[in-house]
């Protein structure tokens, strides 16, 4: 019998292939939504629910699977109490659009805000060599190492980024996040790098800069104590001895999103930004 490839065209076959990337784009970006978040636990809890399902039907195990379908039927209604208000702020986002442009140009000169506070800071701990370490977070929840840190939840400065990290101060020690143009912790434990590429005049501060890249997509900049120079990572790249042109550049970029791309996100990541902004404020225990 011969095989016939057109017989691998047929429309079941690219509609099943087509089902099969859907699945897996919605995995991979609910999966980078979550890292570094409490919700890891709760995916994890909701795959071994799934694994269990899958093998009282392969197994017969009727009892097993009866109770598998009261725990996923009465689990949906309790993820829906949980995370109320996560959904509704993530709907309410939705019908946001050119309507609340006025929101978009407050969110753009804070974000202008946030980079002239890092230069002020930057500026000042370099030319006097104050060691710093700023992890700001982007679009990976950053919770894990937050919860290490001592809270602040403080608006952004120059002058109060400077006298966290002032030498032989009880916060000077560890990594500032800052979440939503907020600072949200000082003296946070960031996880150190075990890569090799790193050069060897580096230590822990940098170490840690580049561990919490490896993991999250988070930007980092580090100040050395050492040589007063500035150094920024982000997905895994280290970018050493910036002038202060080259990292004024970089987090512009990186930092100030542009009004007319956050009108044009779509009704998913609307939703989605909707969900992540009131996850983190009712943990920050403030609510507009
Ligand atoms: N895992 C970590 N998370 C957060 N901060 C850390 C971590 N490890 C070290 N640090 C910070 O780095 C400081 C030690 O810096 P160290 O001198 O080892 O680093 P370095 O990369 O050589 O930087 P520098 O050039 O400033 O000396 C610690 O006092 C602490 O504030």
């Amino acid at each position: 019998m011969s095989f016939n490839w057109s017989d691998l065209l047929t429309w079941q076959s690219v509609a099943n292939v087509l089902d099969i990337v859907v699945v897996w784009y919605f995995i991979y970006k609910l999966i980078m939504l979550v890292r570094g978040t409490k919700a890891v636990q709760l995916l994890k809890g909701i795959a071994v629910v799934i694994l269990i399902k899958l093998v009282s039907w392969a197994f017969d195990l009727r009892t097993v699977s009866y109770i598998v379908d009261q725990v996923i039927n009465w689990g949906v209604i309790a993820l829906v109490v949980i995370f109320q208000p996560e959904i509704r702020r993530g709907l309410e986002h939705i019908g946001r659009g050119s309507l609340f442009a006025r929101s978009g140009q407050k969110k753009v000169a804070q974000q202008k805000q946030l980079v002239n506070s890092l230069d002020k800071a930057i500026q000042y701990m370099s030319k006097r060599r104050i060691g710093a370490l700023i992890t700001i977070q982007m679009n990976t929840g950053l919770e894990d190492y937050i919860e290490t840190g001592i809270p602040l939840d403080a608006d952004i400065s120059g002058e109060l980024l400077i006298n966290i990290f002032i030498p032989n101060t009880p916060l000077h020690d560890g990594a500032v996040i800052i979440r939503d143009n907020r600072i949200a912790v000082a003296a946070a434990y960031l996880p150190l790098s075990e890569s090799n590429m790193i050069p060897k005049e580096l230590g822990t501060r940098h170490r840690a800069a580049v561990g919490i890249s490896e993991v999250t997509d988070a930007l980092t900049i580090v100040v050395s104590e050492e040589t007063g120079g500035v150094t920024i990572t982000k997905n895994n790249e280290l970018m050493r001895d910036l002038t202060r042109d080259d990292y004024l550049k970089y987090l512009n970029t990186q930092l100030v999103v542009p009004e007319e791309v956050d009108q044009k996100l779509n009704p998913v990541q609307r939703f989605i930004e909707g969900f992540r902004h009131a996850g983190t404020q009712n943990r920050g225990g403030k609510k507009k």
